[in-house]
């Protein structure tokens, strides 16, 4: 089972007088098996750590440790590597495409990974049925509830067996029962398959059902 450690991390954005230091030397780790709920103020820099911890944004200095591998020192192949074939993602109300139904949206996430979407239709559904979707198979993205729809991306990013699922305000959109409902089997899932999570999230309920908590 893997871990996710952080080491030294420091990011500017933006170019010219414009940039701007967001993160200075921040050390972070995050279990497997483990919620760990990312806090802080708005601006804080909660989504660029995501970003720094996702292969999506390279630091300017500091070690992003998944297992024994610094991403941030791979070149660009092996980081996009890693991306399809070691982290999950749920950023922004689920982003799915509204034409496609539920499976369709885990077999184009394979196909976009370079798997084998034929073979992976019987994993998909199991995904969906384990996020609790069994009779949500074949209904369009544009016709489920918010919170279905979040369950979707969560199953989307959990069906290719990531060591690391990255996930920023899953709660945002969804009401209140849902928000204890999808948080419930975030943290749940993330520990029956042994997988890091990490949350940014300004949600008191994520907060509480988290196993550890990472303060910006
Ligand atoms: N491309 C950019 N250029 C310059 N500054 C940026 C850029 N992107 C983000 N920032 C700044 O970086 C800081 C951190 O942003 P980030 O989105 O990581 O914060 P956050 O903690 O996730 O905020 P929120 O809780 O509001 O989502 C903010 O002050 C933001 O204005």
């Amino acid at each position: 089972m893997t871990s996710l450690t952080l080491r030294g991390i420091t990011v500017s954005l933006g170019h010219g007088d414009a940039r701007t230091p967001v993160l200075r030397n921040v050390d972070a780790a995050c279990r497997p098996g483990v919620l760990t709920a990312l806090v802080g103020p708005s601006g804080s820099g909660k989504s660029t750590l995501l970003a720094v911890a996702g292969a999506l944004l390279r630091p300017d200095s500091g070690q992003v440790l998944l297992g024994g591998t610094d991403l941030a020192a791979l070149g660009d192949g092996e980081r996009a590597r890693a991306r399809r074939e070691r982290i999950g993602y749920m950023f922004q109300s689920g982003n799915l495409l509204g034409g496609l139904t539920a499976v369709e949206q885990l077999l184009a996430a394979a196909s976009v990974a370079g798997r084998p979407a034929g073979r992976l239709r019987a994993a998909a559904e199991a995904a969906l049925t384990e996020v609790g979707l069994g009779h949500r198979l074949r209904h369009r993205a544009d016709r489920l509830s918010g919170g279905e729809r979040q369950r979707v991306a969560l199953a989307r990013a959990l069906f290719l067996e990531p060591e690391l699922l990255l996930i920023d305000e899953p709660t945002a959109a969804v009401d209140r029962e849902q928000a204890g409902a999808l948080t419930e089997l975030i943290a749940r899932t993330a520990t029956a398959r042994g997988c890091a999570a990490l949350v940014a999230t300004h949600d008191p309920v994520v907060v509480d059902a988290a196993g550890a908590t990472i303060s910006m």
